[in-house]
């Protein structure tokens, strides 16, 4: 059983999120209808390489006489120019050409480093998405963003590139380790905030019972796809209202700069800059208080790196941030849960304040 959440982000441009479990043959007979080319190239993270990769090569030799594998080492240190470099290389000499389509298996790092090579090589070659973390599946796959980190800050270099497809089979989540829930888990947190708070309690029984995938978890999954979706087909190169996913994420970039990429995972950065940005809101008058984020901390707590202290020097790397406009940090704040706004932030003793709230919450 599969669900197919269409994003139409143009009259012309338009693809299917497919959500369910073991998705093998809904891809093998995508691929049939779309592509008349010999050949596919897979980039995938090493670790579901070593989990999944025969099944993956398997699934793709249906629809392929030529697949060629390509490891993405784990991590975010991968999502880097000299990562981005060898992928081009590679495809380049290998005589990739435009209808060649790229399969991106992994987690947001694979997604987004993928989508890039795909969005840059050949000026475009027909790009897929599998996620296999939940972070990818509610996020990271859908939408368009790619891109590599620059050693001045995170997601610098990049494009909006959308696939033809997302294949999301939450048969991997079988395999997923249990501190990748919990980074995946704070962008569907991200969405009860700015969109439907009834996700938070439903996520406190899921975290309270056990982290497996049961149907409870489908449907959160299913809800945070329609989110995104939604958000992404209004606004999908982030004129206005996509910002708003970024919620968290000025404060949360600025962390996983300071301390070095990969130290932190982005969903546990994103976690402590959800709580910096509800107290910001709070302190502004507006109805929110991080008790919302409280049944979860003791889970980010248990396997958090320790945080960078430093807050002059995170709010310089938040000055980084893409949003920031006339040289002003615009922050997503909340005017009540479900519904974000953006903030022009002039007050950087609030600033300070809000960051210390947060980073004592851990430290
Ligand atoms: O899709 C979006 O738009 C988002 O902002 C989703 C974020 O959760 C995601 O982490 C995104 O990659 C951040 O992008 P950035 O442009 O703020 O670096």
């Amino acid at each position: 059983m599969s669900d197919i959440i269409d994003v139409q982000i143009s009259q012309l441009q338009k693809y299917g999120v497919i959500v369910g479990e073991n998705l093998d043959s809904s891809f093998v007979r995508f691929c049939n209808n779309r592509f008349s080319g010999d050949r596919i190239y897979v980039m995938i993270d090493e670790k579901v390489n070593r989990l999944h990769g025969s099944n993956v090569e398997k699934m793709c030799s249906k629809a392929f006489e030529r697949v060629m594998m390509l490891e993405v080492p784990e991590g975010e240190t991968s999502k880097s120019m000299s990562e981005w470099n060898k992928h081009v290389n590679t495809l380049l000499e290998e005589g990739v050409e435009r209808s060649t389509p790229l399969l991106a298996v992994g987690g947001g790092v694979t997604g987004d480093l993928g989508g890039f090579v795909a969005a840059s090589v050949l000026r475009g070659i027909p790009l897929l998405h599998m996620p296999t973390s939940l972070l990818a599946m509610v996020d990271s796959s859908i939408g368009g963003k790619t891109g590599i980190n620059h050693e001045t800050g995170k997601n610098l270099i990049g494009a909006f590139y959308q696939p033809d497809a997302v294949f999301t089979d939450i048969s991997f989540l079988e395999t997923l380790e249990h501190a990748e829930w919990i980074t995946g888990m704070a962008e569907i947190l991200k969405y009860a905030a700015i969109d439907n708070p009834t996700i938070f309690d439903k996520l406190q029984t899921l975290v309270d019972d056990s982290l497996s995938p049961k149907d409870q978890w489908q449907n959160v999954i299913r809800e945070s796809v329609r989110i995104k979706v939604d958000i992404v087909q209004q606004d999908a190169l982030e004129a206005g209202k996509r910002a708003y996913l970024n919620f968290g994420h000025t404060f949360g970039h600025a962390l996983e700069n300071l301390s070095g990429y990969g130290e932190l995972s982005h969903g546990e950065a994103v976690f402590v800059g959800m709580i910096a940005a509800t107290y910001f809101s709070a302190q502004l008058g507006h109805p929110v208080d991080d008790t919302r984020f409280a049944p979860f901390i003791s889970s980010y707590k248990q396997q958090m790196a320790t945080l960078p202290e430093e807050v002059d020097q995170l709010i310089n790397a938040m000055k980084l941030d893409k949003k920031v406009k006339n040289n002003t940090i615009r922050l997503v704040l909340l005017n009540e849960w479900g519904s974000p706004y953006i903030h022009e932030c002039t007050d950087y003793s609030l600033l300070q304040e809000s960051w210390e709230y947060a980073l004592s919450q851990f430290n």
